[in-house]
């Protein structure tokens, strides 16, 4: 198998990657119906397989665990999550052959042994789905030609896919079919129930390609939704505690904090966000974010370059032929750090409080964010995947944060993602340590804004203006009036 991305010539790739349409409420009106008394087996009762199933039961559709032998026969996690839910489990060999429509949430890293297990027992003119399209893209995997090849993927990690559902609102997905597997013209049809049924639709779904998904959802990873989560996280919290903060106040800040401010980013964008801080603080939190984004541009430029030319799943997929040494040492030294050692405080801190005593944090959303959609739109990447890959994203990775830290994010998240994260950051910490050094104290841990501090007029609006003639505040506000019932946690 080789990189299908890199057979595809310059034409192919540029329209491949800006597959990318916003698709309207008429076109969901068939609901679940093309899935309707069809057998749905899940292979991978984990991150997504579990929350996804549990949401398409809910919405009417017949869904089978179909689970590893081991699994099965040592009752390992995944045999719990589908047997305690009440759910048929069975083998590839039991349940597969009857099956429909066949979904591969297995790791990233397993999908290749996965397809090949699964693909003898699955029966003429069924359909295969992802949640990512790393097998078939970077890896090149080929699915014989009778079976359909589709993706529904959500842009969320698995936990919150579950969560919004049961709030009655559903999270930004992109479809997909392979455009070598539609042998039956059937895979937009059953894209679209399937996105129904795991509530997709009242969030937003992006008519898109497996090409676009995968290159836009490994840089949203690495980058803004979990690497600068994580430099941030370890280095806002050393530096708290170098100018002597409470340890328990300064977990506790970093802890929720992102959770606290990036839900303002998801009802009402940057600018939502940044009208939180009063005047002052506004205005150091742009500075401090004009500064982040040049220091930070060339490192989210790598990584959009390594993950375009194929270096990046080159470099994992080495770690993954060597035991995944890497991504299990990485993995110990981030829970080793003092901010995963630490015990938030349990005192209630105000939601302002937050933003208050949390500048710098802002500061790092907002360059993060609007870094990322830039680099992402500068390399092909449609703004509405761009959007739905930082800024949306945001918020439901940080609900993962706010749980149990980053030992609880990167439990969730793919292993894909936690690999890339910790590229990112072990890329990221030396370029922003002398600026995290260099802080005024006041803008992470206390109130920055002093009673003295006399608002310049013309400085405030040229700010103002800075931060909502942003290409990502104008989409936004677009795809946010577009959603259904989002609701406030
Ligand atoms: N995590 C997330 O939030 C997101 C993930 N995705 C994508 O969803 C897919 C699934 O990822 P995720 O949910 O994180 O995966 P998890 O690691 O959470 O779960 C994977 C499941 O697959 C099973 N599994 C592992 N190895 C094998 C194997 N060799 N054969 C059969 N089953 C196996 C595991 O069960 P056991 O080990 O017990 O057999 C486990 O239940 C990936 O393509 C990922 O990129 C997309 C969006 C977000
Ligand atoms: C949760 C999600 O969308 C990620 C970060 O892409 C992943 O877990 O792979
Ligand atoms: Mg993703
Ligand atoms: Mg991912």
């Amino acid at each position: 198998m080789s990189n299908y991305f890199n057979t595809l010539s310059l034409s192919q790739k540029l329209e491949q990657l800006s597959k990318c349409r916003f698709m309207q409420q008429a076109e969901f009106e068939d609901g679940v119906n093309a899935l309707i008394g069809k057998k749905i087996t899940i292979v991978g009762c984990g991150a997504q397989g579990l929350n996804q199933g549990l949401n398409m039961r809910d919405s009417g559709l017949d869904i089978s665990y179909a689970l590893r032998q081991a699994a099965i026969d040592q009752k390992r996690q995944s045999f719990k999550n589908a047997s305690e839910n009440g759910f048929t489990v069975g083998t590839y060999e039991d349940l597969i052959p009857n099956s429909d429509l066949v979904l591969n949430l297995t790791p990233d890293k397993q999908h290749a042994a996965v397809v090949k297990a699964i693909m003898p027992h699955m029966k003429k003119g069924a359909t295969l789905s992802y949640s990512h399209g790393f097998n078939i893209v970077e890896e090149g995997q080929k699915i014989r030609e009778d079976i359909t090849v589709i993706m529904v993927a959500p842009k969320c990690p698995g936990s919150e896919v579950r969560e919004e559902y049961k709030r009655g609102f559903g999270v930004p997905t992109l479809i997909a079919v392979h455009p070598e597997n539609d042998p039956e013209n059937k895979g937009w049809e059953q894209a679209k129930a399937y996105a129904v049924a795991t509530g997709g639709h009242k969030a937003g779904v992006l008519e898109s390609s497996f090409v676009a998904e995968v290159k836009s959802d490994l840089m949203g990873e690495q980058t803004i939704l979990c690497g600068v989560l994580q430099t941030a996280s370890i280095l806002l919290f050393d530096k708290m505690i170098a100018q002597g903060a409470d340890s328990e106040y300064a977990s506790n800040l970093i802890q929720y904090g992102w959770e606290r401010t990036t839900e303002a980013l998801k009802h009402g964008g940057i600018t939502n966000m940044m009208d939180r801080l009063d005047n002052a603080s506004k205005i150091k939190a742009h500075q401090l974010s004009e500064e982040l984004k040049v220091i930070l541009k060339p490192l989210f430029e790598k990584h959009m370059d390594d993950i375009m030319s194929g270096h990046f799943s080159q470099t994992m997929m080495e770690d993954w032929a060597n035991d995944d040494v890497n991504l299990l040492k990485w993995r110990a030294e981030t829970e080793n750090t003092a901010f995963e050692k630490s015990t938030a405080s349990t005192e209630k801190i105000e939601d302002q409080e937050y933003f208050d005593h949390g500048v710098a944090m802002v500061a790092f959303i907002k360059s993060g964010v609007e870094l990322a959609f830039e680099t992402m739109v500068a390399s092909g990447i449609v703004e509405e995947s761009a959007y739905y890959e930082s800024l949306h994203e945001l918020p439901l990775i940080a609900n993962t944060v706010a749980r149990k830290k980053l030992f609880e994010m990167n439990r969730i998240i793919s292993d894909t993602a936690e690999y890339g994260c910790y590229l990112f950051d072990h890329a990221c910490k030396p370029l922003v340590s002398s600026f995290v050094d260099g802080l005024d104290g006041a803008v992470i841990g206390s109130a920055f804004a002093k009673a003295e501090y006399k608002t310049d007029n013309l400085e405030l609006i040229a700010v103002n203006k800075a931060i909502r003639n942003h290409p990502i505040e104008k989409v936004g506000a677009v795809l946010r009036d577009s959603m259904i019932a989002m609701k406030t946690i």
